[in-house]
């Protein structure tokens, strides 16, 4: 771990195996931290803020920090991407796209470093002036989960180094790894010491102190809803700033006049890329009921041909699921859709291929005839499982698609652009794309309506998340004002 500008062991001495989720070969032993080492973390971070050394510097020499560290990850993005897949399974293809990501993420907020200088504003009282002015936050706990570890990371630790802030990194304790190594670039980078920490470690006691000590300003969190739940209870003791990206149950809405070729396409990369372990999978089809069944049809042929393996390998579509726990949820949701009567068109099983037995995969899973009040079709699979469900009108799509606790992201596919515009405007979500799914980047921000978060990463708001505002309030002609008696 790195704690106040050095490298440590866990003060238990601890160390955790990480396992390479195709083939469950340990890939690498990390320390295993716990809330005593969290605690050194905070304390260095909170006398690394405290001191002023970073967050006084200007914003351009920030800029030029933070910029160097994209052009390192440039320089060993190759790398990265191998260990992303190592420690993920996903294809070294996604993992080498996440990379190119992640550089320009440094690069956007090492832009913005400099470019806030505040903002004078009219005073309604005479003889003075105001300005306001943003500030960094302070001290920042961030946790991150295991399906984007690095991007995830990423949206982080760019906004709050930009904006001034010292950090606690604590990544998913499954898949550390690229974490661990940009932390090196970080240190090679060169920030004052306590600046940048990293502690590895369990949620439960890591997190945890993260979320509830009182040193911590904010607590900027990514992952599943429940801990998201807990998180802002904890973190209620000193009311810290809180940023929470939880899931999604996203709907991806397709009318009949789309064009059916990329429509079709579109679907099946919505739900089935990085095997759906992904916030923002389409995972509900909401499909014209004219072209229901031509739709399912082409559908079911395309699930049945993607070609899972190891991300290592040039013909694999897809990697496995993350871990054997996590293979087991979505089997367990698989029998639940069953159950519920939901009609299992393709998948439902691991596969059967002798080469994919010491991954945890899992088949791309199709079900059809769903209807909103399943379970199937309300919570967050995260795994390859697409419901299908059908729709007559438009108000009839937009019912449906919002007829959920998440509010994460949703598409259009139309080639009516005054109804897609329409739809976009009605759907309650943080993204809508309209024919197409999955884009984002760094000038655009990111993050859920309803219960699938507070706040938005990436974008202006994605620094302004890591910013305190300041209104400074100015007399220029002070004199007494005699309210009371002298
Ligand atoms: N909205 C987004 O942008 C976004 C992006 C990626 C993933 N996600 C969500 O992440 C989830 C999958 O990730 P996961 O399984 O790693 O989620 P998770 O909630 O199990 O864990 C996420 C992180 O929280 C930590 N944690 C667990 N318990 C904690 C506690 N009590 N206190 C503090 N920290 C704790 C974990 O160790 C991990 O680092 C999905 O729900 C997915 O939708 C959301
Ligand atoms: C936010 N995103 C889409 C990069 C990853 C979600 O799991």
């Amino acid at each position: 771990m790195y704690i106040n500008g050095a490298w440590v062991n866990a003060a238990s001495e601890k160390v955790r195996d990480i396992i390479n989720p195709f083939n469950q070969e340990v890939i690498a032993q990390v320390a295993e931290g716990d809330a005593e080492d969290a605690k050194f973390a905070i304390a260095a971070a909170r006398e690394a803020f405290d001191n002023g050394e970073w967050s006084d510097t200007p914003g351009a020499e920030r800029g030029q920090k933070v910029f160097r560290i994209a052009e390192l990850i440039e320089r060993d993005k190759e790398e990265l991407a191998e260990l992303e897949t190592l420690d993920t399974g996903k294809t070294l293809e996604e993992s080498r796209a996440d990379m190119e990501d992640i550089a320009g993420v440094f690069r956007y907020f090492a832009g913005l470093a400099d470019k806030d200088g505040g903002e004078v504003i009219e005073s309604p009282i005479p003889d003075s002036q105001s300005k306001v002015v943003r500030e960094p936050v302070g001290v920042c706990g961030q946790i991150t989960p295991w399906n984007y570890p690095l991007l995830q990371a990423a949206w982080k630790i760019a906004p709050a180094l930009a904006a001034g802030n010292t950090i606690v990194l604590k990544p998913s304790e499954i898949t550390p790894l690229t974490t661990l190594k940009v932390t090196e670039l970080m240190e090679e980078t060169g920030f004052p010491k306590g600046v940048v920490n990293l502690v590895m470690g369990p949620g439960a006691t890591v997190g945890n102190e993260l979320a509830e000590s009182h040193d911590v300003d904010l607590i900027s969190f990514t992952g599943g809803i429940e801990t998201g739940k807990r998180i802002m209870q904890t973190a209620s003791g000193n009311v810290k700033n809180i940023a929470l990206e939880l899931g999604g149950k996203n709907p991806n809405i397709v009318f009949a006049d789309a064009d059916f070729e990329t429509a079709v396409d579109q679907a099946l990369n919505a739900v089935f890329f990085h095997a759906g372990q992904v916030c923002s999978a389409g995972a509900r089809l909401i499909l014209e009921d004219s072209i229901h069944d031509r739709f399912v049809e082409e559908l079911k042929k395309r699930a049945e041909r993607i070609k899972l393996g190891n991300g290592f390998d040039e013909d694999t579509q897809s990697g496995p699921l993350i871990s054997a726990e996590h293979r087991e949820k979505v089997e367990n949701y698989v029998e639940i859709g069953k159950e519920e009567g939901a009609k299992l068109l393709v998948g439902g099983a691991r596969p059967e291929n002798p080469e994919l037995q010491d991954g945890f995969f899992y088949l791309p899973t199709i079900f059809t005839e769903c209807t909103t009040d399943m379970r199937i079709v309300q919570e967050e699979v995260f795994g390859p499982v697409l419901t299908i469900e059908r729709f007559q009108t438009e108000e009839e799509s937009v019912k449906l698609a919002n007829d959920s606790i998440y509010g994460l992201a949703g598409a259009v596919f139309t080639k009516d652009i005054d109804k897609a515009e329409r739809i976009a405007g009605k759907l309650r979500m943080g993204t809508v794309w309209i024919n197409d799914f999955h884009p984002y980047f760094a000038q655009a921000p990111w993050g859920g309506y309803k219960q699938s978060g507070i706040g938005r990463e990436l974008g202006k708001p994605g620094l302004e998340e890591y910013t305190e505002t300041k209104h400074i309030f100015r007399n220029v002609n002070p004199e007494p004002i005699h309210w009371f008696k002298a």
